[in-house]
Order: C-alpha cells, then structure tokens, then sequence
C-alpha cells in the first residue's frame, strides 16, 4: 500500500485564490489595498529566492509588496530605522524579516521592533504568548500551513497523538500550541530526545521539522499515518553542473510505503507557508482598518 500524497501545492493554490477574492473585496468596498513589506538583510541566494517568490504571489493576488534588501553590513539601527518607519505607514499591513538575520543582528530585538497588529509571521513575543494562551491574533504560517492540511485529510485531531520533532520558535513550538488546540495529544520531539524512533512510531501524527535530510527512517512511521515533512533541505545535483535538489527531513520513498499520507518536499508545506502568509496579510490589512475579517478566509 502506497500513502496518498498531500498535494500542498494544488492547497495553497486555492488558498491564494481565496486571498484575492478576499483582496478585490477590500478594494471595492474599501478602497483598501493590503499590502505586504518583505524585508531582506545580505544575499543569501535561498533566502533571496524565497523573497521572489513572495513578491511575486503577493502581486499576482492583487496586493502591494514592498521589497527592501538592504546589504550584509547593515546596522541594527538602519535596520530598526525601517521598521519604525514600516509600522507607520497606512500602505503597509503586512512586515516580514526574512531569517536568518546576519549574525551580528539580534533577531529577537528587530522581530519584536515589527508592529505586532503587522507581524504576518507571527514571530512577536506578543503573537507568540497570544498563541500559547489561546488568544489567537497572527498565527505563523509555516505551522497554519501544516494543521490546515492536517484538518482537511484528518478532519477532527482530537485525541489523536501527535510528535513534532524539532522545537523551534518559528515552527516546532507553534505548530505544537496549534495541535494542543486542535485538541490532538502533543510530544515534542528534538536533539535530545531519548528514543526518537520509538516515539515517532507512536504518532497518529509525524511533523518533522529539523533540517536533517531524510532523517525519519521509514520504519519510524506507524502504518497509516499522516506525515507532514516541514524539512526545506538543498542537496548538491547527482549531475554535474544540475541544479540543486531539494528534500526534506523524512526518507520520502521509504515513508510513503507505510504511511497513510505523506506530503512531498518540493510541492508540500512550502507552498502552503506562502499562501498563509498572503492570507495572514488580508486578514491584518482587515483588523488594522478596523473591518470585519474576509468571509473568504475564514476556515
Ligand atoms: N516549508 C517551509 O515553509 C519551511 C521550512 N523550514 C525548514 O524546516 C526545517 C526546520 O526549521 P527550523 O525549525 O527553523 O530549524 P531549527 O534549526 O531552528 O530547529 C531544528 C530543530 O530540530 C531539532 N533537531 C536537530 N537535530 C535533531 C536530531 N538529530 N534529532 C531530533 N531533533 C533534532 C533541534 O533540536 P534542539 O532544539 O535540541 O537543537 C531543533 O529543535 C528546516 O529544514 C527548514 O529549512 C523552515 C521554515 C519554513
Ligand atoms: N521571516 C521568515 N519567514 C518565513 O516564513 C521564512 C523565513 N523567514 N526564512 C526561511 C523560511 C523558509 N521558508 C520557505 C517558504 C516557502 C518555501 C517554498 O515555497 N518551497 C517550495 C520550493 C521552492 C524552491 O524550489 O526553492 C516547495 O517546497 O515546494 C520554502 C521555504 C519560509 N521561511
């Protein structure tokens, strides 16, 4: 038995569809265009592709997007400069500083210097504490990403158990508070965990997010689970002079044959994390002007 494949892409693809209804709306009846602010620091060629491809979708949903790179020797203060002069303008709804930072900035210090009513990662001590204590306000995507496509193959996750291997702020811990509140039975998984195999073949639910390539080994899977590999992991071509491959954190061909659903790396969670964050705009641009949230984007 072969698990069904999660087409994140074809997800993601109805959720912009979405967002740009919800974008013509405010428009129409606004006047009102959401507009987005991607912020990059030095020029990592990952990074820089990630930010394209935001720009991109944003426009093509018929948002603003204000792209700001700035150099690899930026100055915490020209950076917080910015952000300050990003918090105050009206165009603006949506800030987003691509991570990782250069290492002589604080991440934390410029993360919590973004307006948190215009954090569309989510990222803000202030968003953070509103997730963990239920008083949802920005959600990150990554992980609004994940349980929207863990919702729409499992339906109802109460009960079930689910592992989160890695525990990082901008993915494990949140998507961990979003299962909780799903109502799922969470474990969170990460370097130290003694026995991770034999935990991750206890999950109903497998998320991996680490960075390792291929790590989940198939025989970690219980049979029929569903899997959703967060993993963005850039391998060297087999052929010379190909283009890099992209995997993620499970062994995909070994997974897929125990697994109920599994999503692909490329064409799974990714695409989905540029979708939500488009919609994470609309929704900001919305509470910020003080209007009701869009009808379309209500799940
Ligand atoms: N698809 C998407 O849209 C996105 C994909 N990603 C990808 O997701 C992955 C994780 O990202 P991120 O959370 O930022 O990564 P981090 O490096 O911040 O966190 C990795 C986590 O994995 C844990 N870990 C590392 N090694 C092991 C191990 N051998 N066994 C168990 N746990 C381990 C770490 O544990 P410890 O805390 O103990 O060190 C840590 O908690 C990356 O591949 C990244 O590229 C990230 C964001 C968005
Ligand atoms: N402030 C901030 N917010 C982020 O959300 C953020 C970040 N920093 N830093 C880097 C990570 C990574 N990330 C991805 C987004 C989309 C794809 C994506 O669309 N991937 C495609 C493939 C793209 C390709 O071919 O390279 C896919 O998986 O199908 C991947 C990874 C967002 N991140």
């Amino acid at each position: 038995m072969s698990a069904d494949i999660i087409d994140g892409k074809a997800f993601a693809a109805s959720i912009r569809d979405r967002v740009a209804a919800a974008t013509g709306n405010l428009k129409e009846e606004f006047g009102l265009t959401p507009g987005l602010a991607v912020v990059l620091v030095g020029e990592d060629p990952a990074s820089q592709v990630y930010t394209r491809s935001k720009e991109r979708m944003a426009t093509a949903a018929g948002m603003a997007s204000f792209e700001h790179r700035l150099a690899e020797e930026t100055t915490e203060r020209e950076l917080l400069g910015l952000i300050d002069n990003l918090n105050a303008d009206p165009e603006v709804h949506g800030i987003l500083v691509q991570l990782p930072l250069p290492p002589h900035l604080d991440s934390a210090l410029v993360i919590n210097a973004i307006d948190p009513n215009k954090d569309v990662d989510g990222f803000h001590i202030s968003n953070a504490g509103r997730l963990a204590t239920g008083q949802t306000s920005m959600v990150p995507c990554t992980p609004l990403g994940c349980l929207l496509l863990l919702k729409d193959r499992i339906g109802d996750l109460s009960g079930k158990h689910a592992v989160v291997v890695g525990r990082s702020n901008i993915v494990g811990k949140p998507m961990a508070s979003l299962l909780l509140g799903a109502n799922a039975t969470v474990s969170i998984a990460h370097s130290r965990t003694a026995d991770l195999a034999g935990l991750c073949r206890q999950a109903d639910i497998l998320v991996a997010a680490v960075g390792r390539p291929g790590m989940i080994e198939g025989d970690w899977i219980k049979p029929g689970a569903t899997v959703i590999d967060v993993g963005i992991n850039r391998l060297p071509s087999e052929t010379e002079g190909g283009k890099d491959r992209l995997v993620g954190d499970v062994d995909f061909a070994a997974a897929k044959e125990v697994a109920g659903a599994i999503t692909p790396v490329p064409g799974g969670v990714g695409p989905m994390t540029i979708a939500c964050l488009l919609a994470n705009t609309v929704v900001a641009a919305a509470r910020i002007n003080g209007l009701p949230e869009p009808d379309e984007l209500t799940v």
